[in-house]
């Protein structure tokens, strides 16, 4: 009998992915279908159709049933032997939605080994362009939804987010209200990654607990539908989602198509699906502590949590591998279509060029700094190309290099500044996960490294979400045993060191950073002012003695002077320049930081020595001419 293998689906933006594992979890089988380039006669780009509004954006559901028969197809004709895989998983790109017409489960079930799915199948839906995660058209069906549910602190405490809108519940509720005579016609609707399961199940695959948590109807601590919730999108939602289950359930086994038309075993069981970040935490076995970065279509970064509390920015999901904890996500859109849209113009479309504009250019850009969001971004909220140069001056264009590295370095320090939001602390023993398509190049992991100031690793391949979805698929045969699925992987190849931080970087991108997030007019709370405690002291203690470096004293400055903007409480404990002590008491800002967002600008672009002069505890700053006078600042508390 042939060796026992497992497969992990993943059903990504811009492509189909599969891998086949072994008993040692060795990578025995790895391929693709890529829709823009294998499935031209859909005409999309990118697997999506931007629809002529800009916030509209689907990708044809027939396509993904067609890209799964020619990747089977492919597997076949290499010799590929389909009876020995014991079990199967995968995974979606994250809150999509599928509709299924009345009268497909029939078809579903019934469908002919003789014919390719995509034919079977070629009537089923009743909306055939699938809104995906790209998506930003509900803005309204949002509205809504936190209004009806008590607000969108209340939403995000009962379902992990507030409302977003590519969050399956608005997308449903966009359909319903535009559509209502479609809605009726529907008898089931699936993510897309349980819409893939039921592809293999033969019938509809429940949602699994983890991709549910993405849609903004899931209570993630009761694990059950919100019934205002679903009441706020449309009439009879319960009945159209199923229930939904566990992310480690055994679905049942492969449906009799596939052992027909390939040869599978009819033991063969298939494990329900997930997200394609929850599968690939899975494949890259995070540890509580690490933070993850996958850089595919999107930019994700997240982490393993305990105790989470869901706010306003980032989302909160089951945790897919284990039921009493959570993951915290934060989505970026602007990823890897950025980047090449930015290596297209600057480095004549080639990767290899692209890395040589990195490695010629320094940490910190030299100052200049930029925003690049071709589409509005989820995290933050902000459209446009916006580039300051050193003097803090608003230009139109950089040298093609400083541009990569504004970009890079840009898109690195938006995630450290939020995932900090999110009560993320960079430590010593920190490791950063990377992987997706980006992950493959070396350069931009290096930039990562530096922004954060921590290595890097990576694993064998830059499918975790794969890969997770193959291990997943071991586990869900043993988890209902308690066997966990740190247990299961054990013998899997450790991450690997991919780069470590280039001496010297941080402290040139800690003031860059600061005024990044001040510049995207991200608002400040006392979350980020314990961030900026922690950089002022940090960069103080370590490199700047006596308060003249430049991120020292701006975090410092920034520091002091919020308290007392806010009137809430005093500085927090400056001794010549170093922050010795942080307030412990909450503070509470919300607005009003107009001129000191401006002196903090000013302060972070200044020449080194600072001209920050101190007296004891107290401090004050040099006037620029025709600047605002500065407050003379409180005692230290
Ligand atoms: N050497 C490279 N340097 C930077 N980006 C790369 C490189 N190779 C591939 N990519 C990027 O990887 C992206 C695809 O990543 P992937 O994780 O497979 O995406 P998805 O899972 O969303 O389909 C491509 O859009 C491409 O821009
Ligand atoms: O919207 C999100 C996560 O909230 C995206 O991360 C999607 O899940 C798409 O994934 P990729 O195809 O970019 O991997």
């Amino acid at each position: 009998m042939a060796a026992p293998c497992y497969l992990g689906w993943d059903f990504s933006t811009q492509q189909l992915k599969v891998i086949a594992i072994d008993e040692q979890l060795r990578v025995i089988y790895e391929d693709n279908v890529h829709f823009d380039k294998d499935l031209p006669e859909f005409k999309t780009q990118g697997g999506v159709y931007i629809h002529s509004d800009r916030l509209t954006v689907t990708s044809p559901v027939l396509m993904w049933v067609k890209a799964l028969d020619m990747i089977l197809e492919k597997m076949k004709s290499s010799g590929f032997n389909f009876s020995q895989i014991r079990a199967l998983s995968g995974a979606g790109q994250q809150h999509g939605s599928v509709y299924w017409k009345k009268g497909s489960s029939q078809i579903l079930k019934n469908a002919s080994p003789e014919l390719p799915l995509h034919q079977s199948l070629k009537d089923c839906f009743s909306v055939s362009d699938s809104p995906i995660w790209m998506d930003s058209s509900t803005a309204s069906q949002c509205r809504e939804l936190e209004k009806a549910v008590g607000g969108a602190q209340h939403l995000a405490r009962v379902t992990g987010s507030r409302a977003y809108e590519r969050f399956t519940g608005n997308q449903i509720a966009k359909i319903y209200s535009q559509n209502p005579e479609v809605y009726k016609q529907t008898e089931r609707i699936s993510l897309v990654s349980s819409f893939a399961a039921s592809l293999f199940l033969g019938t509809y695959a429940p949602i699994d607990y983890s991709d549910g948590s993405g849609m903004n109807l899931l209570q993630i601590w009761e694990k059950a539908w919100s019934k205002s919730c679903l009441d706020a999108c449309a009439p009879g939602l319960e009945e159209r989602l199923g229930c939904p289950v566990p992310s480690h359930s055994v679905l049942g086994p492969i449906s009799p198509y596939y052992s027909q038309r390939y040869g599978f075993s009819p033991d063969c069981k298939v494990v329900a699906f997930t997200g394609d970040n929850p599968a690939s935490l899975a494949g890259m076995r995070l540890q509580e502590g690490d933070i993850a970065i996958s850089l595919g279509t999107s930019d994700t970064l997240f982490l393993w949590i305990q105790e989470p509390t869901p706010a306003l920015e980032g989302h909160i999901l089951c945790n897919p591998v284990d039921s009493q904890t959570y993951m915290a996500l934060l989505c970026f859109k602007n990823g890897s279509l950025m980047r090449e849209r930015i290596r297209d113009d600057c480095a004549s479309g080639s990767w290899d060029e692209f890395s040589k504009a990195l490695s010629s250019t320094v940490a910190g850009n030299s100052g200049n700094l930029g925003f690049y969001f071709d589409v509005m971004e989820i995290t933050p909220e902000a459209v446009g190309i916006h580039r300051f140069n050193r003097d803090n001056q608003k230009v139109s264009r950089f040298p093609k290099e400083v541009e990569i590295r504004a970009l890079i370095e840009g898109q690195f320090m938006a995630k450290r500044i939020h995932a900090e939001k999110l009560g993320y602390k960079v430590l010593p023993r920190t490791r950063i996960l990377a992987t997706g398509g980006a992950s493959h190049n070396k350069k931009i992991l290096q930039v990562l490294s530096d922004v954060f100031n921590a290595p890097v690793f990576t694993i064998d391949t830059a499918n975790s979400a794969c890969l997770g979805s193959a291990y997943r698929a071991i586990h869900g045969l043993v988890a209902e045993r308690n066997v966990s699925l740190a247990d299961v992987v054990k013998l899997a190849p450790e991450p690997r060191l991919a780069v470590t931080p280039t001496p010297g970087a941080e402290e040139h991108l800690i003031s860059q950073t600061g005024v990044w997030s001040l510049r995207c007019g991200i608002h400040l709370t006392s979350v980020d002012i314990s961030v900026c405690c922690h950089m002022g002291s940090f960069s103080n203690h370590r490199r700047a003695p006596r308060g003249r470096g430049v991120s020292g004293c701006c975090s410092s400055y920034l520091l002091a002077d919020v308290y007392n903007s806010s009137g809430l409480m005093n500085t927090g404990v400056l001794e010549d320049g170093i922050l010795l002590k942080k307030q412990s008491k909450p503070c509470r800002v919300t607005e009003g930081l107009g001129p000191e967002m401006d002196l903090l600008l000013r302060l972070s672009l200044c020449p080194d020595p600072c001209p920050l002069s101190l007296h004891g505890s107290e401090w004050s700053i040099p006037l620029e001419q025709g600047k605002e006078p500065v407050k003379k600042l409180g005692n230290a508390g």
